[in-house]
């Protein structure tokens, strides 16, 4: 996927990675790495701290501390957001926006391939037919795969997937999973959570364990 002189570098490596809100520390120090090809799923119960990490990796919150580096390069927020895709909780689509607008303005944000087929895109998930219905009046599970859409079309290498099977019935888990393995076998690397016993990515995975939630004293 990268041709970079740091090409033999993990694709992600943290080093002393941590986030405090207010003092109170959420998660870390954290020292991991993530290969080409590989998935790395991040344990922990209720409030551990895991969609914290993927929202710092992502470049979406300062981490507190500790350096990050993609491709052997250390990357700032900046950086981490361009070289990272995002599948959180939210879907963050515009309500009153088709599925085809949404994915149209998403893949433009993101400077996709103006040529790319986006109603085939729609399609490869699950999606035909829904072109012209507004975000706001698709299920929960339909915006999950219109979220899956803008991700197959984003060419960053690190993929950061919360809980990436919620909401999805098994036509839907089996398209997630597909899409890893696809990801992966192309040289990219994939940080997940997930909470369901029913679903795993069916590949080897290495885990990261966070510490358990905090509870107020
Ligand atoms: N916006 C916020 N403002 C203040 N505290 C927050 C905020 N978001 C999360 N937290 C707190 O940060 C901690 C970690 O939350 P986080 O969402 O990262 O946990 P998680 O491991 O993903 O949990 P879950 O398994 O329930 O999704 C929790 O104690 C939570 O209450």
């Amino acid at each position: 996927m990268t041709d970079s002189p740091h090409a033999s570098s993990p694709l992600l490596q943290a080093r002393g990675l941590c986030f405090s809100r207010n003092d109170e520390p959420v998660f870390g120090p954290l020292d991991f790495t993530l290969g080409p090809g590989e998935a790395l799923l991040v344990l922990g119960g209720n409030g551990a701290g895991k969609t914290t990490l993927l929202r710092v990796l992502a470049g979406l919150l300062p981490a507190s501390g500790g350096e990050v580096e993609l491709q052997g390069r250390p990357v700032d927020r900046d950086h981490l957001a361009r070289g990272s895709a995002y599948l959180g909780h939210l879907p963050g689509h515009k309500a009153d926006l088709g599925a085809l607008e949404n994915l149209a303005y998403s893949h433009a944000l993101q400077g996709g391939d103006p040529g790319a087929d986006l109603a085939a895109a729609l399609a490869a998930v699950g999606l035909a037919g829904h072109e012209d219905s507004p975000a706001r009046r698709l299920s929960a599970g339909q915006n999950k795969r219109l979220a899956l859409a803008r991700l197959r079309l984003q060419p960053a290498p690190l993929w950061l997937l919360d809980e990436p099977y919620a909401n999805l019935d098994l036509d839907g888990i089996a398209l997630v999973n597909r899409l890893i393995q696809q990801h992966l076998a192309n040289g990219g690397a994939a940080l997940l959570t997930t909470h369901g016993a029913y679903a795993a990515p069916p590949v080897p995975v290495r885990t990261l364990a966070l510490g358990p939630a905090r509870v107020p004293a």
